[in-house]
């Protein structure tokens, strides 16, 4: 009982946040054509063609082994750290092509990614937030400071951690965790942030103040995230694509994919007949 009125005031507060979000400025920030993507001798993308509008949520959905994560990684050229990954086709992102450019330390900047896990450092809350910014030689303890709380404020966890910026942040709870996850993301001033399950590992309520992070942040920064949860989908997302053995089988406005799919193969991955 206590879950369902938590769960309808959640809903209602994410659709108000969404609502009061003005429309997406229709700006294209990520551009993908033609996208390909081999392991070796085995294709995993097979021509993606997609747009993703700037300060919009776009989410991947599909059942395991489509092709999300993959293509996320794309994003920021994660899958460069994977031995024999072959590429062809085109992303740009502000109208440059992220894979002739050959700075992926400022992609990575710019671009930035949470992870289905928290995977903070073994090393204070401050230090686990302050340390992609000392990495960019930033010494000066204001200004530290200030990025410091900034990102925690970012992340809707600064009122329950500022007492304890000093310890270790492994002693949070997971929910707690990857807020700071979310918060050091923050930190490096990224455009754009990709998920990868950011709540599969969380109980329910710490899913709930993840959701609603996500549609305050869509203010300042494009999402992308991959959820293995319909409901979530619906809830966070503007956008959604729905992926099938490595292509893109359809991508619209979250609410047309939800009520009123084109193919028949969205309709029966959302109404939960295989997945
Ligand atoms: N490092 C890798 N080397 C070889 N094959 C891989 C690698 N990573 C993923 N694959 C394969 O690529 C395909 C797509 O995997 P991917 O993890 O992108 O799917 P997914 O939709 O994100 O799945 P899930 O929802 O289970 O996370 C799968 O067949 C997978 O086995």
């Amino acid at each position: 009982m206590v879950m369902t009125t938590l769960l309808s005031k959640h809903n209602k507060k994410v659709k108000e946040d969404l609502q009061q979000m003005t429309e997406s400025n229709g700006k294209t920030k990520i551009s993908v054509r033609d996208l390909n993507l081999f392991y070796g001798e085995k294709q995993a993308l097979y021509s993606l063609s997609l747009d993703i509008q700037e300060k919009e949520v776009t989410a991947l959905i599909g059942p395991s082994g489509c092709g999300k994560s993959t293509f996320l990684r794309t994003l920021n050229r994660m899958n460069d750290l994977i031995d024999g990954v072959n590429i062809t086709g085109d992303i740009t992102i502000d109208n440059e092509n992220i894979y002739q450019s050959t700075d992926v330390i400022k992609l990575r900047t710019k671009v930035g990614m949470v992870f289905q896990k928290a995977n903070l450092f073994p090393m204070s809350i401050y230090d686990n937030v302050a340390y992609g910014p000392r990495g960019q030689g930033i010494k000066s303890k204001k200004e530290l400071d200030k990025i410091v709380e900034e990102s925690l404020r970012g992340a809707a966890i600064w009122d329950e951690v500022k007492d304890r910026l000093k310890t270790s942040a492994l002693g949070l709870s997971g929910g707690q965790q990857q807020r700071i996850c979310i918060a050091r993301a923050i930190a490096m001033k990224p455009e754009i942030i990709l998920m990868d399950e950011p709540t599969s590992a969380l109980d329910p309520i710490s899913t709930l103040k993840v959701e609603e992070l996500i549609a305050d942040m869509k203010k300042d920064y494009t999402i992308v995230i991959v959820t293995h949860n319909m409901q979530q989908a619906a809830r966070v997302s503007d956008k959604t694509a729905f992926f099938l053995n490595g292509e893109v089988v359809e991508f619209d406005t979250t609410d047309k994919i939800f009520s009123v799919p084109k193919d028949q193969r969205t309709e029966d991955y959302i109404t939960g007949r295989f997945g």
